[in-house]
């Protein structure tokens, strides 16, 4: 008789977020959010979808406490050639809350994750 494997917890947030699975379908809406929205979306045309999908599942996956390595490009570098401003980085976070909204993410599980994502304005956001 072996005794059971003791397993990590997983983060809270992580669970809060459906785990990979949820997050890899909450980034597959997100994505396809931006890139139908009318003010954003043409910034969109140049990467693949399923390229960034998986690149935001990761980052989302170990931003929030759970098992992934994000291994995409560094938020400055990816974002500097497209100009971004304050408004475009506020609609994308509107955006994000409408894909949770559509998922029935709790607020408060909705306000975790976006406090973790918000600094990365300073990386994001090169226009004034
Ligand atoms: C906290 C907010 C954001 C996060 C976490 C985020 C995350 C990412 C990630 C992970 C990538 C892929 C990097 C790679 O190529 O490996 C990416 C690319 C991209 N992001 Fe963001 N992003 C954010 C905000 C924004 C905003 C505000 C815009 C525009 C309004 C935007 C537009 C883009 C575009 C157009 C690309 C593709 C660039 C290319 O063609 O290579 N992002 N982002």
């Amino acid at each position: 008789q072996t005794a059971p494997v003791p397993q990590a917890p997983l983060a809270p947030l992580y669970q809060a977020l459906g785990e990979k699975p949820g997050i890899a379908a909450l980034m597959g809406d997100f994505v396809d959010r931006m890139k139908a929205n009318a003010r954003i979306g043409k910034l969109f045309d140049e990467i693949k979808p399923a390229y960034l999908k998986e690149q935001l599942t990761d980052q989302i996956c170990e931003l929030s406490g759970g098992p992934c390595k994000y291994e995409g490009e560094e938020m400055k570098k990816s974002h500097e050639k497209l100009g971004i401003d304050k408004a475009q980085f506020n609609l994308v976070v509107e955006i994000l809350q409408a894909a949770m909204d559509a998922r029935a993410i709790p607020f408060s599980t909705q306000n975790q994750l976006l406090a973790k994502l918000a600094p990365m304005h300073r990386d994001i956001i090169t226009v004034q």
